[in-house]
């Protein structure tokens, strides 16, 4: 199975989701002007309110509703697929960072919530973990959406891939300063779990962090099939599902593990 995928890279404002809101919703339908064949767009980490964490309880979407309104609707009014990074969603239990995902008919398909919470950038203060899993399908590939800090704990995306997935979404907002872990733990995921990584990472700065860009696609051989510098641009790349079977059978590793001993 063949899927056109964007990953959009942008600079967003500081606590405005209003600005973010609309600056994301022009992006996304130049990308459908210019790309007539495009299936997914992909968007990066708390793209609503940006790392303004202070004000979520302010700021956060109200049970997700304004993303399933504005991205739900653009989605099916473009007839693409949205993996729309993460959002800052509250609701009764508290405040998540919370990926959701929107089919061609503008309907959620899935939804997945931050579970690792980074404690360097002062997450685990105002967010509350995710407790499930980030899979869902689109035109019948088995995905997954982690996010960010989630690709430190490879134990986590492994249990994603034994689940089926062959594709796995990465919205960020991952700092300049660690830019080599980011693309050194990118690559040895998508090689160690023979799948696709697609990546999708902000560029800008906020009062705490430079950002740093580098959004990457990669195949489940670890071959870089697309990747940004630090501007605002959005790569474009077909990807297609045989590689991962094919890559499976030349190196076994699903049936070379021996998880009786670990
Ligand atoms: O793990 C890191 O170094 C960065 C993670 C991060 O920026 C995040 O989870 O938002």
């Amino acid at each position: 199975m063949k899927l056109n995928i964007a990953v959009l890279q942008i600079d967003l404002a500081f606590g405005d989701p209003v600005q973010n809101l609309a600056k994301v919703k022009q992006k996304i339908q130049r990308l459908v002007e210019k790309n007539t064949k495009l299936d997914v767009v992909v968007l990066p980490e708390l793209w609503n309110t940006a790392y303004d964490l202070t004000r979520l309880d302010e700021i956060a979407d109200p049970e997700g509703q304004i993303v399933q309104q504005e991205i739900g609707t653009l989605a099916k009014e473009q007839n693409i697929h949205i993996v729309a990074g993460s959002i800052a969603k509250k609701t009764d239990q508290g405040i998540y960072n919370t990926l959701t995902v929107f089919d061609r008919n503008g309907e959620k398909v899935g939804e997945y919530s931050k579970l690792h919470l980074i404690r360097l950038m002062d997450e685990e203060k105002y967010l509350t973990p995710g407790q499930s899993m980030g899979l869902f399908e689109l035109d019948g590939v088995p995905c997954a959406g982690l996010i960010c800090y989630d690709i430190r704990f490879p134990e986590w995306v492994r249990k994603h891939i034994l689940a089926g997935a062959q594709v796995l979404f990465v919205p960020a907002q991952w700092p300049l300063s660690r830019v080599k872990h980011w693309r050194s733990l990118l690559i040895a995921r998508a090689i160690e779990n023979q799948c696709y990584v697609v990546a999708c990472n902000r560029i800008g700065h906020d009062p705490n962090n430079a950002f740093a860009g580098h959004s990457m696609i990669i195949d489940p051989w670890g071959e870089i099939l697309a990747e940004a510098e630090r501007e605002e641009t959005s790569l474009v790349v077909e990807i297609d599902t045989e590689q991962v079977i094919e890559v499976r059978k030349k190196i076994p590793i699903f049936e070379d593990r021996r998880p009786e001993l670990y």
